[in-house]
């Protein structure tokens, strides 16, 4: 297949010259291309300009689990064999992570190289706007430009109603585009396909967000697809094959894996600082510049919740997130510390025995 073929085919998927060109010492080893759809247990898809291979993750899978292939990473399989071996990934672009279970407090991967985070929230329920901040932190935190997508509109009744809606998220969100759509009648969702058509998206939100009507609308068809395999007992059995990452009919990517539903914090200082560019700007103003906003002299984030231009649930909302974030860079870092000893207590006994062997040489 010609390079000029491999462009064609891969486009949809998001190639670019960038990533040809940090390809070209793979192609030169007769690597193939290809993007990660999916992951399983040391397994994953990858789709490559002759079509979706399943290829084996045994040589890229380091103990840091940061640097498992995920899905949405470019990577270079080997053209063939059973199993292929995925040789290599290309470096990530941008990262959404989260904190494992409260055991290992290691990050995860969920997605790799993703340029828009759509961060659905429904407008039937009562809007949380401490969960919409914890959602862009993270956004912001992965690399990707967050978007906020209001989802259900036509559940709002009056259009006043929803400029208030759209304005509330709106001083959550500063430097973030907050659209309203409406699955149910089709608004807004041009404006959406405008934004997801070029690069890499994914969508993140609560449950019950709408995330899933707004992957159908944006594909046009169902994410799962469902394959008819042999009826083995006449019941009509069905196997579901789940693409998590999927080219657009009007272009663009989308992922959609069931991992990046329900994200956590994760090591998010700078994404909480975008959150809250408003305040970190008036921090800026403080006397003291390591000021804790809490009570003192001078500082000018207190100044703005006086003069009543900082409303207190922002500043609240902020303390939180930060608050929780230092908590999980210092268990992380417990966790760093207590790795770093146990390997200077093994070089430390490696060196011993080594000392001792030649004494006994010398003996
Ligand atoms: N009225 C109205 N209902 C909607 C709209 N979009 C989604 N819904 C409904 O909201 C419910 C939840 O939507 P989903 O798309 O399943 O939400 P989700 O975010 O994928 O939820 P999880 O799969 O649990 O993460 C469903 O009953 C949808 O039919 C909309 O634009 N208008
Ligand atoms: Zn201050």
């Amino acid at each position: 297949m010609t390079s000029t073929s491999v462009f064609t085919a891969l486009a949809p998927y998001g190639w670019d010259e960038a990533w040809a060109d940090s390809f070209a010492p793979f192609a030169a080893d007769g690597l193939l291309p290809g993007r990660v759809i999916r992951v399983d247990r040391g397994q994953c898809d990858v789709v490559t300009a002759g079509g979706v291979v399943r290829a084996d993750t045994a040589f890229v899978t380091p103990h840091d689990p940061m640097r498992v292939v995920c899905t949405g990473d470019w990577v270079a399989v080997e053209p063939g064999g059973n199993p292929r071996y995925v040789r290599s990934y290309l470096p990530r672009r941008t990262a959404f992570v989260r904190s494992t279970s409260s055991k290992r407090s290691e990050g995860q991967v969920l997605a790799a190289n993703v340029d828009h985070a759509i961060v659905a929230v429904s407008l039937a329920v009562e809007l949380d706007l401490g969960r919409i901040e914890r959602f862009l932190a993270l956004a912001w935190e992965s690399g990707a430009q967050p978007v906020v997508v209001l989802t259900k509109a036509d559940l709002v009744p009056d259009a006043t109603g929803l400029s208030y809606l759209v304005q509330d998220v709106e001083t959550a969100a500063p430097g973030v585009p907050v659209l309203t759509v409406s699955a149910l009648h089709g608004d807004g969702l041009d404006v959406l396909r405008a934004i997801v058509g070029d690069g890499t998206s994914v969508l993140l939100g609560q449950s019950g967000a709408g995330k899933s009507t707004l992957a159908n609308a944006l594909t046009g068809e169902e994410v799962m697809e469902v394959q008819a395999t042999r009826d083995m007992d006449g019941k009509g059995r069905h196997t579901t094959t789940t693409r998590n990452l999927l080219a657009l009919p009007g272009g663009g990517v989308l992922i959609d894996t069931p991992g990046l539903r329900g994200v956590g914090l994760w090591d998010a200082e700078s994404g909480v600082g975008q959150v809250f560019a408003e305040i970190e700007e008036l921090a800026a103003d403080c006397r003291f510049h390591d000021c804790a906003h809490e009570a003192e002299p001078g500082c000018a984030v207190l100044a703005a919740l006086d003069a009543g231009t900082l409303p207190e649930r922002r500043l609240d909302s902020y303390r939180k997130l930060m608050r929780e974030n230092q908590w999980i860079v210092a268990k992380t870092d417990a966790r760093l510390r207590s790795e770093i000893r146990k390997d200077w207590k093994r070089r430390g006994a490696e060196g011993k025995a080594a000392m001792e062997a030649k004494r006994g040489h010398w003996r």
